[in-house]
């Protein structure tokens, strides 16, 4: 079916729009996921009018303070300047490494599992995600975790792509927001849930794979490439493809035209009511309309490892992001380990503790390690 998209979004047909400086003559096959054509815009709606602009504007803090002018006109997370928000913030949600004897106490006696985000907890937010490189001494701080705890890489990059940054054979890797789940089969009680097939790792290693929306691989290929030709035209847009999700970037675009970038988004969404959009750090992410999720993922590798029965273990996930807060849910849910949000802007959270950027998490890290260090030499 060709579809005429100056029809079904407004900044497609307004000429000073920058899409419009590129041919769109994109051809898009019906499918399952898709709205047939009668049924498609249920409703005049626009990026302005139900939020989403405002959440592109507000998803992630600046990198330095912003000119007062700046924090009026674009209603941004910053830090204030007189700090006392910053102070109460801080007494909500601790700093993890100050507050890290009462963790300790916490931990005591009890199995620790580590979940990790990728993006803005091990490696610092820069512009381009090609680039985004964790530091030498953050890989050999997680590979010391990972030699004394369960640990596991959730993250919203695909799952061969946050392999490929992080390059450590010992942890487990969840990809796509947990729509892509890796564990190896001889781990204690590993379900072989309906969705989970057998595989083999990069090692050769015989894995089992959980890959709840693998139907969805073919749709999104679909929409992310539609997505690169109908962006094309904005300089700065950056479309990824995670298999199971897609993303597109929007923080090198100049300001004025994220209005754009997200109608288009917004408008193509619609064909295809299987699919859902959501806000990270100036990226949209569409994702299969499915029950899944960070916290899901954590829930799975929790079964997968052993550690879901009894009350002897303790989860801690390190996150940064919006799709980190479905997990510091679940963990505040099942009243069992807790969340750490990494930033250092007051931001309303799921999490209990809190670190302000990579590199407190790195010391995090350390600091668990040589805590367990000392338990183990003293319990001899
Ligand atoms: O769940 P995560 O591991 O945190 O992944 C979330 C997204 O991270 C990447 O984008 C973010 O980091 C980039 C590099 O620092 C930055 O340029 C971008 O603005 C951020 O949104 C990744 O590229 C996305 O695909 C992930 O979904």
């Amino acid at each position: 079916m060709d579809i005429n998209l100056n029809k079904i979004s407004p900044a497609l047909s307004d000429p000073a729009s920058p899409v419009n400086k590129s041919r769109l003559g994109t051809s898009f096959p019906s499918g399952k996921f898709m709205m047939s054509s009668r049924k498609m815009i249920p409703k005049l709606d626009d990026v302005k009018s139900n939020g989403w602009l405002e959440a592109m504007i507000s998803s992630s803090p600046p990198r330095k303070p912003l000119p007062k002018r700046l924090v009026k006109d674009f209603n941004v997370e910053v830090a204030p300047e007189d700090d006392s928000a910053q102070r109460a913030w801080m007494r909500k949600y601790p700093s993890a490494i100050t507050s890290f004897e009462h963790i300790a106490a916490q931990a005591k006696d009890k199995k620790i599992a580590v979940f990790l985000d990728y993006d803005g907890t091990l490696s610092p937010i820069v512009d381009d995600p090609d680039r985004a490189i964790m530091s030498d001494a953050m890989r050999a701080a997680v590979k010391d975790v990972a030699k004394y705890f369960p640990t596991a890489i959730i993250s919203g990059r695909s799952r061969d792509k946050v392999y490929e940054l992080v390059g450590l054979t010992e942890l487990y890797y969840a990809g796509s927001h947990g729509m892509d789940i890796m564990t190896p089969v001889n781990v204690n009680g590993s379900p072989q849930g309906p969705d989970s097939v057998k595989s083999t790792d990069q090692q050769g290693e015989e894995v089992n794979l959980f890959q709840p929306a693998k139907e969805f691989i073919p749709v999104i290929e679909e929409v992310y490439n539609s997505l690169v030709e109908l962006t094309k035209g904005i300089k700065g847009t950056k479309v990824e493809n995670h298999k199971f999700c897609t993303s597109v970037h929007y923080r090198n675009v100049d300001k004025k035209d994220w209005e754009i970038v997200g109608q288009i988004v917004h408008d193509h969404l619609k064909q295809y009511p299987r699919l859902r959009l959501t806000h990270g750090r100036r990226v949209l992410e569409v994702r299969p309309v499915i029950e899944w999720n960070k916290g899901k993922a954590v829930e799975f590798l929790l079964e997968s490892l052993g550690l879901s029965n009894g009350d002897d273990f303790l989860p801690i996930f390190i996150g940064d992001d919006k799709t980190d807060e479905d997990a510091f849910k679940v963990l505040r849910e099942r009243e069992q380990g807790f969340g750490i949000l990494v930033s250092s802007v007051p931001k309303e959270s799921k999490a209990f503790y809190s670190l302000r950027d990579p590199s407190e998490v790195k010391k995090f890290l350390k600091n668990l390690v040589k805590w367990r260090k000392m338990e183990d030499s003293t319990s001899m």
